[in-house]
């Protein structure tokens, strides 16, 4: 098992590049296979998630091709409609997988998808949806087996604004005859991505970033290029080690707009910002505030991923904080192990209050998630003494060589890999 090793008590600072987002990314290759042309996707983040998906689409019999940061897709060849188990318990977007492959093949089998244990993460809203728009949904030993005889458009209501099951009922409503209407759609970003990209593979899509989205099913899809947006939770991510460390950053290509609910939390906590056309500056204050309360919620509030990093931010700021997760039910898993920091943090349910301490100290601590992790890096580099961060596996599933980044920022960050080194 990877740990990371980290020097705390150094400022993070200077200029970063934020790279391609991961959320935006896994989506855009599931979509890939339902363009009957080359798909160019540029941008790519090199993260543990791509990686996996570039083994599902080779799987599946599409030719893929890594160049640099450019992933170029050929799925004219694709033959293969099931997923295997261990890529699919390995990332929780491989449950895109399934509409994708039933736009293309009518037929798709995966089983549980996988990902960050961070709460219990039904797939219902997605089954329902497939199911009204005539897809024949079986489950033998936990695999999920789909068939679609005739793919319908129709009106589906969420009951609640799930990114994945949005963004499965789009890959699905592009190949389907007639129309569906998505009503209580999610509005994140990266549905607004997917929808462009499906768009620009002839997809006649309207009203994404808006509750309901409206989409025209076509015969055919062809390739496009397309180039991946910035990651918006990567770009919180490097605020909230700048400001826990009392350093100044500017991040290149991070774009104001997505990342509000992030920058209102930091501003309300004493750091300075400022903006460029396509950049954000952060200055740490000399002492980080709160007494407010923070709730998670669907985009534009909150978002549940930056959750864990701002609650280590928290961890050292004057004043108390109480933080309602309404997302994900089991997603304080960070806070045991910032309280072995010094931390001072009362959990209840999905409530946790965070009372603010003046330093937090190195410790040896397991993440058991990917933002997690990220959330014990940032308490570490602003904690006296050395600490020791087991699960790195986890981080790297969505951040590329966060170490080296952080190590050419003025922090001290190595990645060792096994128990013993
Ligand atoms: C790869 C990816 O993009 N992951 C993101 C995506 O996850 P993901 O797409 O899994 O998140 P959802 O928006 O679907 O989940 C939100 C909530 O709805 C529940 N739910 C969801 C679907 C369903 O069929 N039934 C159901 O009950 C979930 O258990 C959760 O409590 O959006 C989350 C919410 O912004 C982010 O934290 C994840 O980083
Ligand atoms: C929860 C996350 O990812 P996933 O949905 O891929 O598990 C995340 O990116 O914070």
């Amino acid at each position: 098992m990877g740990y990371y090793v980290v020097e705390g008590g150094r400022k993070i600072g200077g200029e970063f590049q934020v790279h391609g987002s991961k959320n935006a990314v896994l989506p855009l290759l599931a979509a890939s296979i339902l363009a009957e042309d080359e798909v160019v996707l540029e941008n790519c983040p090199l993260i543990a998630d791509l990686f996996v998906s570039l083994d599902i689409l080779r799987s599946l019999g599409c030719t893929v091709k890594l160049d640099g940061r450019t992933v170029i897709i050929d799925s004219r060849r694709l033959d293969g409609t099931e997923v295997g188990e261990e890529m699919v318990s390995k990332m929780r977007s491989s449950v895109l997988y399934l509409g994708a492959l039933l736009g293309r093949k009518k037929e798709a089998k995966l089983g549980h998808p996988g990902g960050c244990a961070i709460g219990r993460r039904p797939i219902d809203l997605h089954l329902k949806a497939f199911e009204k728009m005539g897809v024949v949904i079986t489950e033998e030993n936990e695999i999920f087996c789909c068939k679609a005889p005739l793919l319908l458009g129709y009106h589906i209501y969420l009951e609640y604004p799930s990114v994945g099951a949005t963004e499965n009922i789009l890959l699905l409503a592009v190949k389907a005859e007639g129309t569906t209407v998505i009503h209580n759609a999610a509005r994140e970003p990266e549905i607004v991505c997917l929808a462009r990209f499906l768009r620009a593979c002839g997809a006649e899509i309207y009203g994404e970033g808006t509750p309901t989205i409206m989409v025209e099913g076509v015969r055919r899809l062809h390739g496009a290029y397309f180039t991946v947006p910035f990651d918006r939770i990567e770009a919180g991510t490097f605020l909230c080690a700048t400001a826990a460390t009392g350093g100044e950053i500017r991040l290149l290509g991070a774009e104001r707009q997505q990342m509000e609910g992030t920058l209102e939390v930091l501003e309300q906590m004493g750091c300075g910002l400022r903006y460029g056309q396509d950049s954000v500056f952060l200055q740490a204050p000399k002492r980080l505030l709160s007494d407010f309360t923070l709730t998670t919620g669907p985009y534009p509030a909150f978002p549940t991923d930056m959750q864990p990093m701002v609650m280590s931010l928290l961890t050292l700021a004057r004043g108390t904080c109480m933080i309602s997760e309404t997302v994900f039910e089991a997603r304080f898993q960070h806070a045991d192990a910032l309280c072995r920091m010094g931390a001072n943090i009362q959990k209840q349910g999905r409530n946790a209050v965070v009372f603010g301490v003046e330093r937090l100290h190195g410790a040896v601590v397991t993440g058991s998630d990917l933002r997690g992790g990220a959330a014990l890096l940032i308490a570490a580099l602003a904690a006296e003494g050395e600490s020791r961060i087991y699960g790195s596996s986890y981080v790297e599933r969505g951040y590329e060589k966060i170490e080296e980044a952080l190590t050419c920022l003025g922090g001290r960050v190595r990645l060792k890999k096994g128990w013993n080194e």
